[in-house]
C-alpha cells in the first residue's frame, strides 16, 4: 500500500454554469436491461423442507457502500472488516480502483488507500450499475474540490432522482450541473466546500450519507436537518468519527458537522451486520414454519420485524446480545400464523427492503393483510412473479392486499424471474415454502445483496442449488 500522500494532479476546473433549479433530476441510467441468456445462472429450489440450525449474518451491504466511498476522505491505509463479498461491493471497489485507489481484499477484510487517487471521474458504466457508486460525489468534492459522476443505477423500484444530493451540495458551496448524462460539480470558490445549512425535504439515506461525507471536509460548520436515521447512516458517522471527523447527532434527525480542510486519517473499522439479510432469514424461518438462530445481529435494528413476527405468532428469543432465535414451529396441530398489516417508512419504521419478503410470508398466514409501500413508488412489480406460486394478491398502486391462507394449501413451485434484489429473494422464500420445484431466473439481482445465499440456506437444510448452464457454442 502506498503511504506517501501525493497531491492530486487535477487540472483546475473550468467554471461550470449553475444547474437550473429543477425539483428532480431523474437518473436516466438504471441497471442494464435484464439479460436472461442461456448461460445466466438460476436458482433451483425444491420446497417444503423445514429449516434448522444457525446462520451467520454477513456485513451490511448498505453500510459497506458509503463507508467504502468515505475512504476517499482518508489518507493512509483504511482497513475495513466484515465487508460482504457481493457484486455491489465488488463494483464499489472497482469504482474506487477507477479513481486510482489501491485496494487489497482478503476474506472479508478490505484495505483501501486513496492517497494516489488521480481522477475525480469514476468509471461511468460502474456508477450506472449500483446506487451506492453515486455517493463518491460527496467525498470527491470535499477532498478535491470537484467531481464528475454518472447517474446511479441500483434496483429499478422507482424514479430515484438525485435532486436532494444536488441541492445539498449547492448549500455547501458547490456549483453543480447535469451535462452529457453526468453530474459535474466543483467548489464555487475554486478551493473547497464551505460549511452550510440544509434541510432535506425527505430523509434520503444516500443523500444524508453523501452530504455527511462532503461536510466533514468542508470549511466550517454544517447543519443538516430532517436527515435519515438508518443504522447505516450511524455506521458511516462512527467510521468518520473514528478517523478524526467531528459529527454529532447521528441517529437523530439533525446532524452537526464541524469540517476540516485536511483529509481524515485511516483506521481499522468493522462494518455492522446486515439487518436486511438478518430480516430475510427471520422471514425464511417463519415462511417454512421452522426454528433457526442467527448471529451477529443487532436486535434494535430489526425491532419492527420482530414485533410483526410476534404478532403473527412466532416466538423470538434473544440468547445473547447478538444471537437471535426465530421459531415458527406450531405449538400444536391446527395452529396457524396470523396475517398482519405493514406500512414501510424510513427508520425506525418498517424497512422497505424487507417489504417483498414480508409479502411472501403473508401469503402463508391466516386472513387478509395489507402491505403499503411508502418509500419507493414502484416496488410492487415482483408481485406478478409471486402470484405464479398461486396465492391471491391484489395490487392497487403501492398497496398489496394479500388474501392469506395457511401454508399447506397455498404455494406451488413455479418458474419465475427476479427483477430486483428484494423482490428476487422473496421468490426464493416462496420457493422454500412451496410444494414442488421452483426455478428462479435473474439471479444477478439477488447476488447484489446476499453473500453465499444458497450455501447459507443449504446449511439450514434447504434444498437450493445454483444451476449454471454450460455456455453453448455460437
Ligand atoms: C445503497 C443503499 O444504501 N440503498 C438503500 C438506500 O437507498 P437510497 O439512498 O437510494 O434511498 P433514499 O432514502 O434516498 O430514497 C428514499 C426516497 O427518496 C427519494 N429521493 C431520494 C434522493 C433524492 O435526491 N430525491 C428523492 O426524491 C427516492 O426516490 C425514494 O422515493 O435507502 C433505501 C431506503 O431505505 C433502501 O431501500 C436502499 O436499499
Ligand atoms: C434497493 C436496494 O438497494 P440499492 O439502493 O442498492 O438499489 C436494496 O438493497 O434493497
Amino acid at each position: 500500500m502506498a503511504s506517501t500522500p501525493t497531491p492530486h494532479s487535477l487540472s483546475p476546473p473550468n467554471p461550470l454554469p449553475h444547474l437550473p433549479e429543477t425539483p428532480h433530476l431523474t437518473p436516466t441510467l438504471q441497471l442494464p436491461p435484464k439479460t436472461l441468456t442461456a448461460t445466466a445462472p438460476k436458482l433451483a429450489v425444491s420446497g417444503g423442507h423445514s429449516l434448522a440450525g444457525h446462520v451467520t449474518i454477513s456485513g451490511s451491504k448498505n453500510s459497506s457502500l458509503p463507508i467504502l466511498a468515505a475512504t476517499l476522505c482518508c489518507s493512509g491505509d483504511t482497513k475495513l472488516k466484515n465487508v460482504p463479498d457481493l457484486s455491489d461491493t465488488r463494483a464499489m471497489l472497482s469504482i474506487l480502483g477507477s479513481l486510482g485507489a489501491e485496494i487489497e481484499s482478503f476474506g472479508g477484510d478490505v484495505v483501501v488507500n486513496t492517497d494516489r487517487v488521480g481522477s475525480v471521474e469514476p468509471c461511468l458504466d460502474l456508477i450506472g450499475k449500483i446506487r451506492g457508486g453515486f455517493f463518491v460525489i460527496g467525498p470527491l468534492l470535499g477532498r478535491f474540490g470537484e467531481a464528475v459522476v454518472g447517474l446511479p443505477g441500483g434496483c429499478d423500484i422507482g424514479a430515484r432522482p438525485v435532486d436532494l444530493y444536488v441541492r445539498g451540495l449547492r448549500a455547501l458551496g458547490a456549483i453543480v450541473e447535469l451535462r452529457d448524462g453526468k453530474i459535474r460539480a466543483q467548489a464555487a470558490n475554486g478551493k473547497g466546500l464551505v460549511g452550510g445549512r440544509f434541510r432535506f425535504d425527505y430523509a434520503s439515506v444516500g443523500a444524508t450519507e453523501t452530504l455527511m461525507m462532503a461536510a466533514c471536509m468542508a470549511d466550517g460548520e454544517t447543519v443538516l436537518s430532517n436527515v435519515a436515521q438508518e443504522p447505516e447512516v450511524v455506521d458511516l458517522a462512527r467510521f468518520l468519527i473514528d478517523n478524526g471527523a467531528c459529527v454529532e447527532g447521528a441517529g437523530t434527525d439533525k446532524l452537526v458537522i464541524k469540517g476540516r480542510s485536511r483529509s481524515l486519517h485511516g483506521s481499522e473499522y468493522t462494518i455492522i451486520p446486515d439487518r436486511i439479510e438478518a430480516g430475510t432469514f427471520m422471514l425464511a424461518a417463519a415462511i417454512t414454519r421452522s426454528c433457526i438462530s442467527m448471529s451477529p445481529i443487532v436486535p434494535s435494528h430489526v425491532s419492527c420485524l420482530i414485533n410483526k413476527l410476534v404478532t403473527a405468532g412466532c416466538k423470538i428469543t434473544r440468547h445473547t446480545p447478538d444471537i437471535l432465535e426465530v421459531s415458527a414451529i406450531p405449538a400444536k396441530i391446527g395452529d396457524v400464523l396470523r396475517g398482519f398489516d405493514v406500512k414501510t417508512s424510513p427508520f425506525p419504521g418498517f424497512p422497505t427492503d424487507l417489504q417483498p419478503q414480508t409479502t411472501a410470508l403473508l401469503t402463508t398466514c391466516d386472513g387478509l393483510s395489507v402491505v403499503e409501500e411508502s418509500v419507493f413508488e414502484n416496488r410492487m412489480s415482483y408481485v406478478t412473479e409471486l402470484q405464479k406460486f398461486g396465492p391471491r394478491i391484489q395490487v392497487c398502486g403501492s398497496t398489496a392486499l394479500v388474501f392469506g391462507k395457511d401454508r399447506a394449501s397455498v404455494l406451488h413451485g413455479s418458474q419465475v424471474v427476479a427483477s430486483d434484489l428484494r423482490g428476487g429473494v422473496s421468490l426464493v422464500l416462496a420457493g422454500l415454502a412451496a410444494e414442488g420445484n421452483t426455478e428462479i431466473d435473474g439471479v444477478a439481482h439477488i447476488d447484489r445483496g446476499y453473500e453465499n445465499l444458497e450455501m447459507k440456506l443449504q446449511l439450514l437444510g434447504a434444498d437450493v442449488k445454483r444451476l449454471i448452464p454450460a455456455a453453448t457454442a455460437p
